[in-house]
Parts: structure tokens; sequence; C-alpha cells
């Protein structure tokens, strides 16, 4: 399996926004170190979330950036994604890994230590771990896990920690530092007035 990318872009879907610009402007400036996760809102059908993975999945392959699908993994098979994201609502990632096959990039979500070592187990290749902070982009969020929180997690698992909920650049360093390999965003680049900026600012930060 390829080394993941530290970066993850989460696809930002609700009504006015414009997930695939925000995606080309992303690729420009991150390239090969990207990782689009394709996540649509929970009304969206099937058709709807495979026609968006299909383009994100086209528009990442020139640069050698990585797509995954949350939660719909018969959408990230169809569409050849390297793999995909599930939580607590989701498949169980047991389940899940059964379903991509071993050699594919599968996600959990976790917040505390004790189901990060499960997720892990059960064979997740990364986390997902948050709120780190709060944020509006996503109701019913249990309150922000803080650094201490993630250092918490980062400390009990060998795989990458994605730090997720309420990032901008300014964190990342405060959230490496806890531990964490990366961080995933919605709000960081769907609401920058320059994407790509925002991209070069949060790579610059996640790998000086
Ligand atoms: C990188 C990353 N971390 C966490 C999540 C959240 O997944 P989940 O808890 O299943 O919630 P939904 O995103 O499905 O609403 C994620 N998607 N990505
Ligand atoms: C989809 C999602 N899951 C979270 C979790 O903590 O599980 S936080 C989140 C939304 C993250 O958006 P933003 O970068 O705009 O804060
Ligand atoms: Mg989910």
């Amino acid at each position: 399996m390829p080394s993941l990318g530290r970066l993850h872009l989460i696809t930002d879907t609700r009504p006015g926004r414009d997930p695939l610009t925000v995606v080309r402007a992303a690729l420009t400036a991150a390239r090969a170190d990207l990782v689009v996760q394709v996540r649509v809102e929970d009304s969206a059908t099937d058709r709807e979330t495979y026609d968006l993975a299909r383009r994100v999945v086209a528009l990442c392959a020139p640069y050698g950036a990585t797509c995954l699908v949350n939660d719909r993994l018969h959408v990230a098979l169809a569409v050849g994604a390297a793999g995909g994201h599930v939580g607590a609502d989701d498949l169980p990632v047991a389940a899940a890994r059964h379903v991509l096959g071993p050699a594919a990039v599968l996600g959990a979500t976790a917040r505390e230590p004790g189901t990060a070592a499960a997720a892990v187990t059960a064979g997740a290749s990364y986390l997902g771990v948050g709120p780190c902070r709060p944020t509006r982009t996503k109701e019913g969020l249990p309150p922000p896990i803080g650094m201490a929180g993630v250092r918490a997690v980062a400390g009990a698992v060998d795989v990458p920690v994605i730090a997720i909920g309420g990032v901008t650049a300014s964190a990342v360093p405060e959230l490496r530092a806890a531990g964490a390999y990366g961080v995933a965003v919605v709000g960081a680049l769907s609401g920058a007035a320059d994407p790509a900026r925002a991209t070069t600012e949060l790579i610059e930060a996640l790998t000086c």
C-alpha cells in the first residue's frame, strides 16, 4: 500500500458549494500529496454519489492523488477508488475490510484510544480522529476532544492519525505535536477565497 497523503480534502456538497472546483484547485497545489474523500449529504442518491465520485477519480488520476469514498463502499468499488472511510453508523471495520479487500485504503473514525485500537485490529489502515476543535460543518458531533484527545489516540495506535474537525493551517503545528500524521478538512478549503493558496498553506504546515 503506498504511503498515505497528509492532507485529506473532504467534499462539501451542501447547497451552494462547488466541490469539483475546490477539488481541481486543491489538486493543482497538492498534487499527489492530496487525498480526496468523496462525502455527500445523507439525502444524496447512490447515483449522485457515483457521478461525483467518478469525476473525482478522473480528476485525481493525472496527479497520482488518492480518492476515497465515505460510507458508500459499493460506490468506492464501482468507481475504482483507492478505498473508503467508515464510522460508527456505517459498516463495521472488519466488514468494510472484507468488502474493499486487503489492498484498499480503509479509514475508520475513532474518538478515544479503545475504539481506535479495536478499529486497527479490525483492519483500519488510518484513523479519522475528532472533532479536534469546534466545527459548524457537521451537526450532532460530540464535544471537541482537543489536543489531549488526539494525543491519547495517537499514542494507542501504529497507523496514521488524521485529525478532523475545525482544522485550519494555524492549528496544524499543535495537531502534529499531538501526534497527528495529517488532517482532514471541509471548511478550510471549501470556504476559502482561494482554495489553491489555502491548500498550499496546509501542505506547508504539514510538511515543514
Ligand atoms: C477522515 C475522516 N474522519 C472522520 C470522518 C467521519 O466519519 P463518520 O463518523 O462516519 O461520519 P460521516 O462523515 O459519515 O458523517 C470522516 N468522514 N473522515
Ligand atoms: C465530517 C466530519 N466528521 C467529523 C468528526 O469529528 O467525526 S468533523 C467533520 C466535519 C469537518 O469539517 P470542517 O473541516 O469544516 O470542520
Ligand atoms: Mg460515516
